[in-house]
């Protein structure tokens, strides 16, 4: 068996943790034949409860759980760590929009990016979860600057997997059917959900979703709409924010940058922009990606956008680099 990976969770005493964690040590983010060993870290009025959680996970007896490490010490829990998910962070409440979090959020980003830089792996490879998680990966980026850039993401696959999720709902197939929905931008309400380069597998045959559903009108507007505020319509039915799509969701995005995805697909995550489709360079913004089993990824060039896209794609780029500004001010005050 290959050696145990060191995987930390942060905000492990927290909602997501609490989805995310048993997954993750049962083998379905890294695979059957990879021992991890956990390093649970929260914040010491937490402790208690991570203890509480730290109970349950020896408890499920997973075969490769190697051991579980409950930590409040942001630089020991760092230490030699191979994979970060970074969920840690205060969660938004009805009537709040995410960038709202950014003076409460972004100075923990900072601090973990420190820790990153000076104890972690330089092969780390992060996703930030943590509101608002772009600009928090952008922050932690900046503050980790012996770390490649591009092994720093933030998390849209669960915006990505709400666009799946409503157009298989719309044309009555499987999730699975549908293929290569693309999230651009920030995890916010101006990401711009995209179908024009959207696949469904319909009675044995692929098609364009747009051909398939028959209904631009909808695309253009209410599919746009329902994915961008679905994070609120949770919170407002809830009164907590998404925390089972949300755990799914990193497991989607880790396993999928991990293993590589199949030729001809590709998934969407928030990293670094290398300039590609004219977006600020730095910029953590969501892409189409082609992950590889060398756990690489690549951005995927050359689809081609129209103006509607285009003036969409520009507004989330906008709204992320003022983001940007802020958090820059919020960091260096
Ligand atoms: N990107 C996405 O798709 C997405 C989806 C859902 C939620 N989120 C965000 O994820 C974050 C966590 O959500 P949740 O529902 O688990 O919240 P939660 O309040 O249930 O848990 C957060 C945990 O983080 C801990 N924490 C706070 N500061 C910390 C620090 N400096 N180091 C370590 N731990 C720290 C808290 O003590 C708490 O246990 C929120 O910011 C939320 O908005 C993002
Ligand atoms: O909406 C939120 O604040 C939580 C999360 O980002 C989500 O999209 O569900």
């Amino acid at each position: 068996m290959a050696e145990p990976l060191r995987v930390l969770v942060t905000g492990a005493a927290g909602q997501i943790a609490y989805s995310l964690l048993y997954s993750v040590a049962k083998g379905d983010v890294f695979g059957p034949n990879q021992p991890i060993i956990l390093v649970l870290l929260d914040i010491q009025p937490m402790l208690g409860v991570l203890e509480g959680v730290v109970m349950e996970m020896m408890d499920c007896a997973l075969p490769l759980l190697r051991e579980v490490i409950p930590s409040v010490n942001e630089m020991e829990a760092f230490k030699d760590v191979d994979v970060a998910m970074l969920v840690g962070a205060m969660p938004r409440r009805e009537g709040m929009e995410r960038k709202d979090l950014l003076a409460a959020n972004v100075k923990i980003f900072k601090s973990m990016g420190n820790a990153i830089d000076t104890q972690a792996k330089k092969n780390i490879k992060v996703v930030v979860v943590g509101n608002p998680a772009n600009t928090n990966a952008y922050i932690c980026k900046k503050y980790a600057p012996s770390i490649n850039p591009a092994n720093f993401t933030a998390l849209t696959r669960l915006d990505q997997n709400r666009a799946q999720a409503q157009i298989a709902a719309k044309l009555g197939v499987s999730n699975s059917s549908v293929k290569n929905c693309v999230i651009w931008g920030n995890h916010s309400s101006t990401q711009y959900p995209d179908v024009n380069q959207a696949v469904v597998d319909l009675n044995g045959k692929s098609m364009p979703v747009r051909e398939a559903v028959k209904d631009d009108n909808w695309l253009n507007n209410d599919f746009i709409k329902t994915v961008q505020q679905r994070g609120a319509a949770v919170i407002k039915a809830r009164k907590l924010s998404s925390a089972m799509s949300a755990a799914k969701a990193i497991v989607d995005h880790v396993r999928d940058w991990w293993n590589g995805v199949p030729d001809g697909t590709y998934v969407s995550m928030a990293v670094p922009s290398d300039g590609s489709y004219n977006i600020e360079e730095g910029l953590i913004y969501s892409f189409p990606v082609r992950t590889k089993p060398d756990h690489t990824y690549e951005i995927v060039k050359g689809l081609t956008i129209n103006d509607f896209s285009r003036e969409k794609m520009d507004a989330t780029e906008k709204e992320l680099s003022e983001e940007k500004n802020m958090a820059l001010s919020v960091c260096e005050s």
